[in-house]
């Protein structure tokens, strides 16, 4: 995945000017910033899921999202949340709801999981997608230290499994080294990014 960017206007308003970016497979970014800059912005134009911007964004790569809030669907149990989403099998899924503790709560609505065991079913159901790269906006926010220790630490072993390249989107500076990511920072106005080794434009 690459995103050469020219700008990013809401209202005439300029919130993310030039910057490039470039994630392959097995490759780990942390974008961090304040609350504003625009993280989440970058982030959703390079899922996909915002197409008004300049500038081009290519690349193959299979993406999956995790956003802060689970995006379980109510009405669904738990595997079916990670089997219709991600077009996976029911072994498959199981295998991953396994994999980040959830084994026995196949058959739960989200609704009765705690707000952690909701976020590691999303992230099962992320990876159940078999992602190239995995885009995370804020997953660990709002959930107390250990959870989001433990939450940490599955992603990690994760994407050491299958691979998979990393886009973390966060305003917690301590994040990146715990997931092995490169840190570069999104500032100015409007934002562009910062290495934050070299203190370079990237
Ligand atoms: N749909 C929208 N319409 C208008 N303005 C928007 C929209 N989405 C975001 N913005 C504005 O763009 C700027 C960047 O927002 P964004 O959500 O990307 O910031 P962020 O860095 O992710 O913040 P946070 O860490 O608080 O989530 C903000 O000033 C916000 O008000």
């Amino acid at each position: 995945m690459r995103i050469e960017l020219k700008g990013k206007s809401f209202a005439g308003h300029e919130v993310l000017g030039p910057l490039t970016l470039e994630i392959g497979r097995g490759q780990r970014v942390a974008v961090l910033g304040p609350s504003g800059i625009g993280k989440s912005t970058l982030l959703r134009i390079i899922a996909g899921l915002d197409e008004e911007f300049s500038g081009s964004l290519s690349g193959d790569d299979r993406l999956a999202v995790v956003f802060q809030e689970p995006t379980l669907l109510p009405w669904r149990r738990a595997l079916e949340n990670v089997t219709i989403p991600a077009g996976c099998d029911e072994s498959a899924a199981r295998d991953l709801m396994a994999r980040v503790g959830l084994s026995g709560r196949e058959e739960q609505f989200p609704r009765q999981m705690s707000l952690g065991q909701q976020r590691r079913l999303a992230l099962a159901r992320a990876f159940a997608a078999r992602p190239d790269i995995l885009l995370m906006d804020e997953p660990f926010a709002s959930l107390d230290t250990e959870t989001a220790s433990r939450m940490i630490g599955l992603t990690s072993e994760l994407l050491e499994r299958s691979g998979a390249g990393l886009l973390l989107v966060t305003h917690d500076p301590g994040e990146p080294a715990r997931l092995g990511a490169r840190p570069v920072q999104l500032g100015g106005n409007p934002a562009v990014l910062r290495d934050q080794d070299n203190g370079t434009d990237t």
